[in-house]
């Protein structure tokens, strides 16, 4: 008998343990994202509330300062992780947009689902919650994408 057979078993079982870490890690990200976009929709609610501009560049240079050096540290590529941030940031911000954009046109300020910092993920007849998320190659802010 080969023993073909019995390394391309254990191959196989190495790969599934890594992929089941990894799909673990996955979920874990997008939990945390969706945490995440609970309170940053509050952040906006509150900045429309108060007439607040939805992007703060200082904010975000602090952020982008901190999370390289923790990038570093953890020995994850520093450009990546500022790349990232600002993917992020730049939905958060077409999140302030909308919500803004809403309690200027009502006047009376953020209200509604918007108001309850749970619209993170999608609208209601989409079932996604939110914004659609910005095409990142056509978008303005095309700068803060993942390229
Ligand atoms: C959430 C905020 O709004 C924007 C989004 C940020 C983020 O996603 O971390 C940071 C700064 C702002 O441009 C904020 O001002 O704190």
């Amino acid at each position: 008998m080969s023993d073909t057979t019995d390394i391309d078993g254990a191959v196989r079982a190495e790969l599934t343990r890594l992929r089941e870490s990894i799909d673990n890690i996955d979920a874990a990200v997008v939990h945390m994202l969706a945490e995440r976009f609970k309170c940053t929709q509050q952040v906006g609610v509150l900045k429309a509330k108060h007439q607040l501009p939805p992007a703060d560049p200082a904010r975000e240079a602090r952020q982008i300062t901190r999370l390289r050096e923790l990038a570093e540290s953890a020995k994850l590529d520093p450009a990546f992780a500022e790349k990232l941030l600002n993917f992020i940031i730049a939905e958060v911000i077409r999140h302030h947009e909308t919500i803004a954009d809403g309690a200027a046109a009502t006047g009376t300020g953020a209200t509604g689902a918007a108001a309850s910092g749970t619209a993170a993920t999608g609208t209601a007849a989409s079932g996604t919650a939110g914004p659609a998320p910005a095409d990142p190659v056509t978008a303005p802010d095309a700068g803060r994408t993942l390229r």
